[in-house]
């Protein structure tokens, strides 16, 4: 663990000016509302699935005057009865009463991720005793027209549980909102007044998450500011920061942030979320491979001829060419989900199931890479850009003509990279990464591909053998491998043998609310750590260095170079190598 010093943050200030309410808003906060309404309707679940409301106390109101407001006991658990293994699963994970105060909660993540996930944890009866949540932006709001917005945000949102009758008008009573300037102080007295406020009905503490729903420019000011207001100052209730990703742009301002967040927050308030490491069939991976015997005897440079871990995307830019143009595909996927896919996959097996020794194993595995300098990174990554092309038969743009995005843009779209990793687990097995936007459909999945059988005495079944874990769609773990076909010859074929998730009958949680939850308990197991994070950057500097530093000195993008629906540049096949080839999925 590399936990820094915490600086222990004073005592809260008792914050003296009134909340500067009543002034006309800067921006109307219909306009984004009406513009959510495009996204789609809101998911219907089985009710047998889900979960009785229990009453949440009523709140007494007095709008837009925080300091009226009384705090009663919100959330309260209701009954999982419909399925016996999530039930005990979740019922040992409960929180202590804690405040949620989301930063940047009127953005398109808090809209379509975060909201719904907190509701629906909430409607399953899993946030304790008492919880509440302050919302915080620069919009001008009172509660009234925030509690309007979320409540319009959960009826929008595809990620939505099924809503259970009654449960909207409980949950407004969870809801207030603050408003200001991340740079200034107000903002962070108006936070530290709604937890003062909270502190009577959660049973005399001030648990707060902090969650940095942003852009990445304000993750600094806002981790000084609640530090300048005390506010990461744990003698009164424990409190904890969550930061979304990307986690700085490169190497160095990665560091520079890691730096900036222990100036006032120990490593053990830190958590970084990679939304992946949510995904339960991610876990499954560390549980497949870490709960059955037969894996561990295979999984080494004895057996496994190479791996592949792709996450394809059907989708293009969605509207974000803002942020995509700065970041390119290396930062938006490869430096922090694949690498968490890849480290999961090629770790060691650790000594116990938690935040530490899950983390270190990661960090060692990332550490054994072999370095990709500027010189190497012809030879182990391929960089591409999608072209015009067509989508199950509707023609699409190519990126270069989606709106916002510059006619000569140099933005990456695909990455595809070699890794090799310098430890006598893996010498000599590559692990072949890609991922890319415009692909033919959306496919996350790591495909362990084995030796070929030494001989073959048998006419055909000289594929390779392939366990494959989907991770989404279609959420399973598929085994190919060789077996005999009917007949009187002695021929092989490939057959598969899938294990599908649906078998459990259970709907699968969303990362969101399985890391929520987590952070809520003090569970940092599936959050990178600051070594992590500072490993994986290392790894993939190189790349940016010759792409987008010193183009010059690394490879001229012929952009584009793969159409819209095809499985990206044909360099990536020569990266793969003679005799292996990517999976088509
Ligand atoms: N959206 C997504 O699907 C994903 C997002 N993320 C990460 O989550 C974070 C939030 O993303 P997203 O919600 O899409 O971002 P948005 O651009 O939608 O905005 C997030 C919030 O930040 C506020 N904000 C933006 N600029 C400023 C500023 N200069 N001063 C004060 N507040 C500001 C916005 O206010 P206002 O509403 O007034 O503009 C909004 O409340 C980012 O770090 C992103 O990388 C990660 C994975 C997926
Ligand atoms: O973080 C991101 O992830 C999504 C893909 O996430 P998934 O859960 O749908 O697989 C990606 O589309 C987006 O560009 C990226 O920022």
């Amino acid at each position: 663990m590399t936990a820094k010093r915490g600086k222990k943050a004073a005592e809260p200030e008792k914050p003296s000016k009134p909340a500067p309410k009543g002034a006309t808003p800067k921006k109307p906060v219909t306009k984004k509302v009406s513009a959510a309404a495009t996204k789609g309707a809101v998911k219907e679940k089985a009710a047998s699935q889900k979960v009785g409301v229990a009453q949440a106390a009523p709140k007494a109101k007095t709008p837009s005057k925080a300091a009226a407001r009384p705090r009663k006991s919100t959330g309260k658990p209701g009954a999982d009865g419909q399925n016996p293994f999530r039930t005990t699963m979740r019922r040992s994970r409960a929180p202590e009463p804690a405040t949620m105060v989301i930063f940047g909660v009127t953005g398109d993540l808090s809209r379509r991720k975060l909201l719904p996930a907190i509701f629906g944890l909430w409607q399953d009866g899993l946030l304790g005793s008492a919880f509440n949540i302050v919302g915080v932006g620069r919009q001008e709001m009172t509660d009234e027209q925030f509690k309007d917005y979320a409540i319009k945000a959960l009826q929008e949102s595809k990620e939505t549980d099924a809503i259970q009758p009654g449960s909207l008008e409980k949950f407004r009573e969870l809801l207030y909102y603050e408003f200001g300037e991340f740079g200034g102080d107000e903002v962070y007295e108006l936070v530290g007044k709604e937890l003062d406020r909270a502190e009577e009905a959660h049973g005399g503490r001030k648990n707060a998450l902090f969650y940095l729903s942003t852009p990445p420019s304000l993750f600094e000011p806002i981790s000084n500011g609640l530090g300048r207001l005390g506010l990461s100052d744990q003698s009164e209730g424990w409190r904890r920061l969550v930061i979304e990703k990307p986690f700085g742009r490169d190497l160095e301002s990665a560091r520079e942030l890691n730096a900036a967040i222990h100036d006032t927050w120990d490593e053990s308030q830190v958590y970084r979320i990679d939304h992946y490491l949510g995904k339960e069939t991610v876990q499954n991976l560390m549980a497949i491979r870490f709960g059955n015997a037969i894996f561990e005897p295979l999984w080494n440079r004895g057996y496994v001829d190479h791996v592949q871990i792709t996450a394809s995307e059907d989708l293009g830019l969605e509207g974000r060419a803002g942020y995509y143009e700065e970041a390119g595909i290396v930062r938006d996927m490869l430096q922090n989900h694949l690498m968490q896919l890849f480290a999961l996959t090629a770790m060691e097996a650790p000594a116990a199931f938690d935040a530490d020794a899950i983390r270190d194993e990661k960090t060692k595995v990332l550490r054994a890479v072999k370095p990709i300098p500027l010189g190497r990174v012809k030879e182990v990554a391929v960089r591409g850009q999608y072209g015009a092309g067509s989508m199950d038969g509707v023609k699409v743009p190519g990126y270069r003509e989606e709106p916002d995005v510059k006619p000569d843009s140099r933005t990456a779209t695909y990455v595809a990279v070699k890794l090799e990793i310098d430890n006598w687990r893996w010498q000599g097995v590559p692990f072949f990464l890609r991922t890319g936007k415009r692909l033919p459909k959306k496919v996350t999945e790591i495909a362990v591909v084995f030796k070929r059988a030494p001989l073959g005495i048998f006419p055909g079944g000289l594929e390779r053998n392939v366990l494959a874990f989907r991770i989404q769609p279609d959420e399973g773990v598929s085994l190919k491998f060789s077996s005999k076909s009917p007949g009187q010859e002695m021929v092989l074929r490939e057959v598969v043998m899938d294990f599908r998730y649906d078998a459990f009958g259970a709907q699968l949680e969303s990362p969101y609310s399985r890391l929520l939850l987590d952070a809520l308990i003090g569970d940092a197991t599936l959050f990178p750590r600051e070594d992590e994070v500072d490993h994986a950057w290392q790894i993939v500097s190189g790349i940016l260095e010759a792409w987008d530093v010193r183009p010059s000195k690394g490879q001229t993008p012929d952009f584009p170079n793969y159409a819209a629906g095809t499985w990206g540049p044909e360099e990536a096949e020569t990266l793969i190598g003679e005799g292996r080839r990517w999976r088509r999925l």
